[in-house]
Parts: structure tokens; sequence; C-alpha cells
């Protein structure tokens, strides 16, 4: 029977120039939010803290929490009605808590899709330990982003707040608060946190609307109740005017039905913390009844259990339907089981490390492969984890703890191109795992990077020209001018034909989609910033071969472009050639393959987010067939 467990103490981490790096907030699950003593209140601003008790009422909520992540209309419904209490404060605080929590998380992905980092992805800020209402926060955020153009537009031409200019993609707004417009015409008296506002805004016009509770109201909610007549006006024009039935249509084209790709919710094995054989873990899954004081494990989490299937391909791998929420899962909190997707589990099977070896990771944190290869190693032997990125060394650090892998885990805050393979201390290094930081462009849909201000901006405007462009055609053949169907190919078309080089007769479908958006939408700065990776990841691949007594290297990524996978690869290849490696093929049953750019390319592994039920992934597997030549002829040397 699974026991409730602590949560794993800080720990201390090796930093390369300084000693060690205090690893506090590894743990900050619990304690996070400061309680609040006043009176409950739908404020979104106000409503933040909470007291222990309403945290319960929350927690007993999650089962039946609405938001459905890929649904539309109101999200909040199914949250509102368990969280009910007798004087609806509870109802109330619960909303604005997730509503709160939503604004934040819009904030951090507008910030970083403008800054044009990417970082945070929707479900890492939604299903972050901290957020409290899980499915109601990651339901509004989708909506919200969903929505954020036309929701923008609104509040625009509602002339609610005097300016917007912060909001928009490109300018991330130095101050949070912005102004808000006095209707006397007079300066502006009152300001409010634009994200709060957007969160309530789609709350009035296509979520479950706004309801007050009286006094207590935020700036923003009490700005968008009073001026909620007219938001609904300028929405009504909006569709009026596009001729479209409802706001979904007012969206680009395809995205109104789109939310994601449904995968498998994909789980690994642990067997450092399960103790039993996977076999085992599978039946206990199937026929397990979890104790009452699990509570945060929801009877739909419990029923899809007991459907779950190994993976074909990779043995410790289970799959469970998709949306299967195993966050607050006993195993995965004690961490026999760990949330992996289908294709991160592939480089570590790859490597295929035996126990006792010596391995490096160059770019580990969080630290999901290094504890995979830690568990094929049966956690003997010793895996060297760098990164150079503290606070990530910090989450890779907890994520060992967590695997019972730290006894084998040497992580160092380092740039890996600053270490010498030569050294003595990686004498011993025979497998190597190079994941390096990429664009991760196949993860864009499990991600749901799709909804981020700037690439909806980039699909209106392709929407824009293409309707011109057939608008030009059509003008054309009516007045008898002639195209060819080659010349009628716009540049971007013809990038798609010439990369679509996998899977093109039987998947063109899948093809399509799972460029769309991608290989499509590589604007100038997009593959610039992709050429700069690319640079670092080749930089990184030529460095990390170099270690003498390697036998397998893993590279890597989770982006569907070849210059950070095929390119990579057929840039280091001679010279990995020449110093006795070779590509071989990890999966020799696995059909998706490399682009056909090299001979030997073949033996490059693909997965594509649209086909294969996880993300879009690369692996490149380079192992020792001969000994360095000159390697060997100095051992020759020092033998006679
Ligand atoms: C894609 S993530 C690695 C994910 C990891 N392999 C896993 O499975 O959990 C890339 C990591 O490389 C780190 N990184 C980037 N450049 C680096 C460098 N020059 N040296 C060491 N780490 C680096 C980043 O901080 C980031 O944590």
């Amino acid at each position: 029977m699974p026991k409730a467990k602590k949560r794993p103490k800080p720990v201390v981490a090796h930093h390369a120039k300084g000693g060690t790096v205090p690893l506090e907030g590894v743990t900050k699950q619990n304690g996070r939010h400061k309680q609040h003593t006043g009176k409950a209140t739908c404020s979104l601003e106000l409503a933040g803290r909470q007291k222990p008790k309403q945290k319960q009422e929350q927690h007993a909520g999650k089962k039946t929490a609405a938001a459905k992540s890929s649904g539309d209309g109101p999200v909040l419904k199914r949250t509102l009605k368990t969280h009910r209490s007798e004087d609806g404060t509870a109802v109330l605080r619960c909303k604005a808590v997730a509503a709160r929590q939503a604004a934040s998380a819009v904030k951090l992905l507008v910030a970083g899709d403008a800054q044009g980092t990417q970082g945070r992805s929707i479900k890492s800020l939604t299903l972050a330990p901290h957020i409290t209402s899980k499915k109601a926060t990651h339901a509004i955020v989708c909506q919200t982003m969903k929505f954020y153009l036309i929701l923008l537009e609104v509040i625009k031409q509602a002339g609610l707040v005097e300016s917007i200019s912060g909001l928009k993609a490109g300018s991330v707004p130095e101050a949070t608060n912005i102004p808000v417009a006095n209707s006397s015409g007079g300066p502006p008296t009152k300001v409010l946190c634009p994200y709060n506002m957007l969160v309530i805004v789609y709350e009035l016009l296509l979520g479950q609307g706004l309801h007050s509770s009286g006094g207590g109201m935020g700036p923003a909610e009490k700005v968008v109740l009073k001026h909620k007549d007219r938001l609904k006006a300028t929405l009504q024009q909006m569709i009026q005017k596009h001729g479209v039935k409802d706001a979904q249509g007012l969206l680009p084209k395809g995205r109104g039905d789109f939310m994601g790709v449904p995968h498998p919710r994909s789980v690994r094995v642990n067997p450092l913390r399960a103790g039993r054989t996977v076999e085992a873990v599978v039946q206990l899954l199937r026929s397990e009844t979890l104790p009452k004081e699990w509570k945060g494990v929801s009877k739909a989490t419990h029923d899809a259990c007991r459907q779950v299937t190994q993976d074909p391909l990779l043995p410790d791998v289970l799959l469970l339907p998709p949306g299967t929420d195993m966050h607050n899962h006993p195993h995965v909190i004690e961490g026999s089981l760990v949330l992996q997707s289908r294709a991160s589990c592939m480089p570590a099977h790859a490597l295929q490390p035996k126990p006792g070896w010596t391995c490096v990771d160059c770019c580990a944190a969080p630290g999901n492969k290094t504890t995979h290869v830690a568990a094929l190693m049966q956690g003997k032997g010793r895996i060297i984890a760098f990164d150079k990125d503290p606070s990530r060394l910090r989450r890779l650090q907890a994520t060992a703890q967590l695997a019972g892998a730290v006894d084998v885990i040497d992580a160092r805050c380092q740039d890996v191109l600053s270490l010498d393979p030569a050294s003595p201390e990686f004498a011993q290094v025979q497998g190597v795992i190079l994941d390096p930081s990429c664009s991760g462009s196949g993860t864009v849909f499990t991600r749901m990077d799709h909804l981020l201000p700037s690439i909806q901006r980039r699909q209106q405007q392709q929407l824009q020209q293409h309707n011109q462009e057939q608008q030009h055609q059509e003008n054309a053949e009516t007045s008898g001018e002639g195209d060819s169907s080659e010349e009628g190919l716009s540049d971007n078309d013809r990038d798609m034909t010439e990369d679509d080089g996998q899977g093109k007769d039987s998947d063109t479908h899948e093809q399509h989609h799972s460029m769309e958006g991608l290989e499509e939408g590589l604007g100038p700065a997009d593959l610039e910033r992709v050429r700069h990776l690319a640079n670092f990841q080749t930089r990184a691949l030529r460095h990390a071969l170099c270690f003498p007594a390697l036998e397998r290297l893993v590279y890597s990524t989770c982006s569907v472009h070849k210059e950070e996978n095929e390119e990579v690869v057929r840039a280091v290849l001679e010279q990995a050639q020449a110093a006795g490696f070779d590509l071989v093929d990890p999966f020799p049953s696995w059909p998706f393959r490399g682009l056909p750019l090299f001979p030997g390319s073949e033996k490059l592994v693909r997965t594509d987010a649209f086909r294969d039920g996880t993300d879009g992934f690369f692996v490149a597997v380079f192992a020792r067939v001969k000994k360095d030549k000159k390697e060997g002829s100095k051992k020759k040397k020092a033998r006679k």
C-alpha cells in the first residue's frame, strides 16, 4: 500500500566556480502561499490567499474540476458546482484563485513569447506543484490564450483602457499595471493588471460570466463589470462585421477546433523506487484501490489506470488514456513512476548503458534522461550531469532525489563546453547523453505554444497572404492569364515539399499537419534563432565526441527542424568517423527515420507529434566501431 510521503528536503548542488549552491525552493510545494484572514470575496486580486480549510475544499473539488483542457465554453461550470458552500463564498474564492493563477500564467507566457524565449509552457505553468486548482487554471489559460488576440481587440475597440500597448507582443510591459481611462474624460485615476483584465474579460464574454459579491472587488474586475455592456456590444459588432456565428468564428481557420494533440499519457517505471518489475507495476495499477487519504486521485484516474498498457518499443514505459491526470498519484509522488513523454524516454534506451558504466549527461536539467540512465544502470556506476543554469540544476537535484539516484548522479553547474574531455577524471566515460537546448518545435502542439500571440499573429498573416494569393489567382484565371502549378507554389510551400522527406506516400496528411506552423512558419527571426541553436548543438556534439573511452553517444532534440537534427549530425559525421565512430540504429523496428539528406541518415530516428502519440523528437546514436587511429598507434607505441 502506498503511504503518503513527504516531499524531498532541500538539497545542495556543486557549483563549478563557487563551491555549493543552496537548493532552497526545490520543495516549495507547501507554504508558498501565506494565509489570508480577510473576508471571502470574488475579487481576483484580493482572493489569492487561502485558508487551509478552503484549500481542502478545493482539493476535494479537483475530482470534477471543470475545465476540460480541450473544450470550449464555460470552463468553470463544474468547479463552481463542486465548490458550492452555503453562502457561496467558497465558490467565488475557488474561481478567483484559479483566475488569479491563470492571470500570472498568461503574463509569463506573453512575456516569454515577446522575448522570443518561449521558456515556460502552458502545461508547466498551470500544472506546477504550487498551483492549487490545476485543471481549472489550465482551462482558463488555454481559453484566454486561444482568444487572446480577439480579447485584446475587444478591449481596444471598446475603449476600455487608455493604453494597451503593454499587451502587445514584442513589448513586454515594464510595469504590469496600466492606466484606466476615466469615463469623464479626465486623466486616468486607476491602474490595473492587464493580465487579470484579460482573464476577467474572457470570463465575462466567453466563459462562465462574472458574479459580483458586493464589495472587495479588485480594480480589474470593477472596470470590466462597469463596462460589461460595452464589451459585449463590441464583441457582437465584431461577429456581425465578419459575418460569423460566434467568437469561435473569429479565430483563424482551423484554430477553432484545435486545442492540442491528444497523446496517450506516458509514465516511466523507475525501478530504483518501484521495487518491482514493470509487469508487476502494470498489474498493480490495474488492480489497485488507493486508500482514501489519497484524495488527489480522482475516479477518472483510477479507471484510467485499469487500462494501462506497456509501450511496445520501450519496455519501462507505460501508456494510459490521453488526459489521465497522474500528478497526484502516489506512485508519481513517491518516485516509482515518472511523468515523461514516450519520445523523451528514447535517448536513455538508445544509449544502452550497462551497470557500472561512467556516463556524462552534457545538458542534463531537469534530469529526466539522467535519472532514466541511472535506472537502466540499475543504480550502479556514475553519471556526471552538467547544466550551466543553477536554478535548473536545482531541479535536476530534486529529480535525482525523488528518483532515488542521488548516489549515482554527480550534478555540476558548468558550461559543458568548458570541460576538458581529456582530463583524467573523464578517462572512464563510456556513455554520453547530449540533449541540448533546442527550439522545442516538436513540442509546440503538446506544449500548446500554438496559442502564443506571436504564433497566432503569424498564422493570421499567413492566412491573409494565402487569401490574397487565392484572390489574385482567381482574378488571373477570370482574365485568362495562365499559371503553372509549380510557379504557383509559394516559397513556403516549396520549403515544405523539399523538407518533407519521410513517409511522404503514406503520411501526407500527418506530414502536412506536423509541418503546419513550424517549417512553414519559420520566418527570418525563427530561422536565425534555429541557426544560433544549431551552432551550439554542433559545437557541443563535436566536443562530446572527444571523451577518450567513449563507447556510445546519444544526440537528441525535441525539434522537428533539420537544421537542429540531420544537419548537426552531418556537420560532425566525418570527424566522428575519423575518430572511429559511426551512426548506429538504436531502434531497428521503429519505422520513421531521419530526413534522407546524406548516407547514414536512415539510422536516425524521428517521431512525429501527429503520428506517433508523442512529441516530435530526434535521436542519433554514435557508437565506437573501431579504435581512434591516433589512439591505437599511441597505445601500440606505449606497449612497445
Ligand atoms: C533540453 S534541456 C535538457 C533536458 C534534459 N536532458 C532532460 O531530459 O531532463 C537543455 C538543458 O541544457 C542546458 N544547457 C544549455 N547550454 C548549456 C551548456 N553550454 N552547458 C551545459 N548546459 C547547458 C540548459 O540549461 C537546459 O537545462
